[in-house]
């Protein structure tokens, strides 16, 4: 069986396309988003994002990241407004890190990468399930936040107590009433562009929308993100670091902003 794929030199991204060669599509992501390429568009609304945090369920290391799961069976966490028409349900949040503060970020700035990057993954209720939005071109909406080195995000730090229990692939635990929001920067000034998710299967299927402002995390939170592995318990340890994918080809993709 073909191993299944990674970061790693010999499974990281640059491998991706030989088992799923939409990897070479025309709407790939991550992107580098240039801020003078971007235009200014006055028909895009205002995010609008409520959550509840009775909706979450529990936190799990998938072996590229680690997520934290919601219940997605009512319209209780959306999504709406900004780019997208209609209801989209939070599904998941989940991180990408370097292994060193200088990178981290799937979408990078002029060319600046962040330490880390937030996905807050949503799903249109047109459709009647994730699986079936994931493969659709309006299916997904996925908000992305960057994370810059400075103060400890108290909010976040919930999040990284519980890694105890999930250090290696595969583990899981519970994590209840969490409320995703207080990981949303003060200001929600977005980029928005058409991509896909930046692991395989690589489904062209998500209007990405990435908030200008980053949050904050401090020099410790990020080791405590580098504490976890991709192994699985009884394998070699392998830390859990450069899980991202590097910007793909923009093809001749329009950058809106919400924002002069
Ligand atoms: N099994 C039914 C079809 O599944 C659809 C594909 O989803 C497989 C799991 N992957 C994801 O859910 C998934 C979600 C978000 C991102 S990302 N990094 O683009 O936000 C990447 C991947
Ligand atoms: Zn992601």
């Amino acid at each position: 069986m073909a191993h299944a794929w990674g970061y790693a030199a010999n499974n990281g991204p640059d491998k991706w396309a030989a088992n799923f060669p939409i990897a070479d599509g025309p709407r790939q992501s991550p992107i580098d988003i240039v801020p003078g390429g971007a235009s200014y568009d006055s028909v895009l609304k205002p995010l609008k994002l409520k959550y509840d945090p009775s909706n979450c369920l529990e936190i799990l290391n998938n072996g590229h990241s680690f997520q934290v799961t919601f219940a997605d069976d009512s319209d209780s966490s959306t999504l709406r407004d900004g780019p997208i028409s209609g209801v989209y349900r939070l599904k998941q949040f989940h991180f990408h890190w370097g292994a060193s503060d200088d990178k981290g970020s799937e979408h990078t700035v002029a060319g600046t990468k962040y330490p880390a990057e937030l996905h807050l993954v949503h799903w249109n209720t047109k459709y009647p399930s994730f699986g079936e939005a994931a493969s659709k071109p309006d299916g997904l909406a996925v908000v992305g936040v960057f994370l810059k080195i400075g103060d400890a995000n108290a909010s976040l730090q919930k999040v990284l107590d519980a890694f105890d229990d999930i250090r290696a692939k595969g583990k899981q635990s519970s994590f209840a009433g969490f409320d995703p929001s207080t990981l949303l920067p003060g200001c929600l000034d977005y980029w928005t562009y058409d991509g896909s998710l930046t692991t395989p299967p690589l489904l062209e299927s998500v209007t990405w929308i990435v908030c200008k402002e980053p949050i904050s995390v401090s020099c410790e939170q990020m080791a405590k993100f580098r504490s976890l592995l991709f192994s699985a318990e009884g394998e070699p340890e392998c830390c859990m670091v450069d899980n991202y994918r590097p910007p793909q080809p923009l093809k001749g993709r329009p950058v809106r902003a919400s924002f002069q």
